[in-house]
């Protein structure tokens, strides 16, 4: 059996709810109505973290394997409906059909991870008797969830996100208010649905749809909120660090990732990986490569080699298998892009391909002489933008990469060792992938970044780590 999600509905207190006041969810590609979703307000918000909060005083924790059966019975859902899923992901969003499998596949394996990871949630003992005066005391320590997560999502991936939230919450036994970006609602309304299809008590989870601060204030606000897993642009993550108040926060924010090319590398796979990674989900992507460094020795070979490719890539329809681009998540964004560009050029960058929009799509766009004090160097594109730069040697490249306010992973490419361990040790990020762009994840380790980029990690486990808080259990013997 199925429960009902058509869109027009959000989840909260255990019920589809509609509202006469709705927000339009349209195609980004062709601004075309997809379905609409219930502008919920303050109250309906509050109700929604009253209900799981009932539900938490009771202190009846679900055992972990009714959590391990709901997590895997959801995956199996979210399989079932792969295609769905997949088509909302690609209609409402920018990504394209392959991506937006990619997605489905990824939540699917999200979930799995949270299954296997709720039976692992594990304390240990402690030895008292280190300290003179507690020889006759014995103990250990256990995790217990810190009651309701707030989580906040960005539109670049709809499900997935949610998914890194919602998977390692149940999984500890917390419950879970999502309030997913209004401009890409519908996925997360749909593995609300999963999860309840898979037998998830309704005051667990509650999908509220509304608009930014509107329904982010009262979320993150409210005091029976202990956490707030948020993941979306710096200056939000700065707006809620300051009106939370004293809480948990998890903060996944922008990047400006750096890929470095040395002169031993192989530059076939490095143009081909760092082309994908410049322009999956038409640049909007957290991991997504920004600046490219190479040096000099063959700066030109390589240049020429990733303009060639990045020519190859066709934009168009998202629904087709032979689109490689989608379009920008909105024509406003992709004019802010253009703009972006223009400037740069006035400051002496020059387009080598691209440069060119047409309502909401923003062609593949690689950039040279880049000043480095130029926005589109210094900010957060977000954007089917590259910039490539050449250095002297590696030791520039690090510096330059570093010169950012951001730092949530980079890419090298080199055979050699001892510089991939340099730029490992020197790096200011969150990760460093060795011989691949900086937009390499898998959903098992931890994921996060330094500076603008956020606070603390997610990926399942570690997630899990943030999402639990330790409590002590001394007994003091007589004897
Ligand atoms: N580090 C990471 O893992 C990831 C980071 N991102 C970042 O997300 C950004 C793009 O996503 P957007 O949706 O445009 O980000 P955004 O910051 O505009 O919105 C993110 C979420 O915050 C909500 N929100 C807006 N104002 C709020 C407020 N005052 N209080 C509470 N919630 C509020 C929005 O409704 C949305 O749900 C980029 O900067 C990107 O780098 C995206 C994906 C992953
Ligand atoms: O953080 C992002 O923008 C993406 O989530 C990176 S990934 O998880 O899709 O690799």
């Amino acid at each position: 059996m199925t429960t009902e999600v058509t869109g027009q509905k959000m989840l909260i207190a255990g019920e589809w709810k509609e509202k006469d006041e709705t927000i339009e969810v349209r195609d980004p590609g062709d601004n075309s109505l997809i379905d609409t979703v219930p502008a919920a307000s303050a109250n309906d918000m509050n109700e929604a973290i009253e209900w799981a909060k009932q539900e938490i005083d009771q202190k009846r924790r679900l055992p972990v394997h009714q959590r391990i059966e709901i997590l895997n019975r959801a995956a199996d859902n979210v399989n079932e409906r792969k295609e769905t899923f997949a088509t909302i992901i690609a209609r409402e969003g920018s990504k394209t059909i392959n991506e937006a499998r990619d997605e489905v596949d990824r939540t699917i394996q999200i979930l799995r991870i949270s299954a296997e990871e709720a039976r692992r949630i594990q304390g240990e003992t402690i030895s008292f008797d280190q300290v003179p005066g507690s020889e006759n005391r014995v103990g250990y320590y256990t995790y217990f969830p810190v009651g309701i997560v707030g989580a906040i999502t960005a539109f670049n991936d709809p499900l997935n996100l949610v998914a890194h939230k919602v998977g390692p919450a149940l999984a500890s036994g917390n419950a879970v208010v999502v309030k997913p970006t209004s401009v890409t609602p519908l996925s997360a309304l749909y593995l609300g649905e999963a999860l309840l299809d898979a037998g998830l008590p309704s005051a667990l989870l509650s999908v509220v749809t509304g608009k930014g601060s509107e329904l982010g204030d009262p979320l993150v606000k409210h005091p029976d909120i202990r956490m707030v897993s948020f993941t979306g642009g710096l200056e939000t993550g700065e707006q809620i660090t300051q009106k939370s108040g004293v809480k948990k926060l998890r903060m996944e924010l922008g990047s400006n990732s750096p890929v470095i090319v040395l002169n031993d590398a192989d530059l076939e796979s490095a143009v081909e990986k760092t082309v994908s990674g410049s322009f999956s989900a038409a640049g909007q992507n957290c991991i997504g490569v920004q600046r490219v460094f190479i040096e000099k020795d063959v700066v030109d070979t390589f240049t020429e080699q990733f303009v060639h490719e990045t020519k190859q890539l066709t934009m168009g329809d998202k629904l087709s298998e032979d689109t490689d681009m989608g379009p920008m998540i909105s024509e406003d964004e992709a004019k802010r892009i253009e703009q972006w560009v223009n400037e740069a050029v006035e400051e002496g960058a020059e387009i080598l391909c691209g440069g060119e929009r047409q309502g909401a799509y923003y062609t593949p766009t690689v950039l040279t002489n880049v000043p480095k004090h130029s926005k589109i160097a210094c900010e957060e594109a977000f954007a089917p933008v590259v910039s490539l730069f050449s250095v002297e040697d590696l030791e520039e490249a690090i510096k330059q990469a570093n010169d950012v306010n951001f730092g949530l992973q980079a890419g090298i490419f080199t055979p050699n060792i001892d510089k991939a361990h340099e730029a490992i040790e020197k790096l200011e990020v969150g990760g460093v992938i060795v011989n691949d762009s900086s937009d390499y994840r898998i959903d098992a380790m931890p994921f996060g970044g330094v500076k603008g980029s956020g606070i603390g990690r997610e990926g399942v486990r570690f997630a899990i780590e943030s999402m639990t808080e330790k409590k002590v259990a001394c007994f003091n013997l007589a004897r």
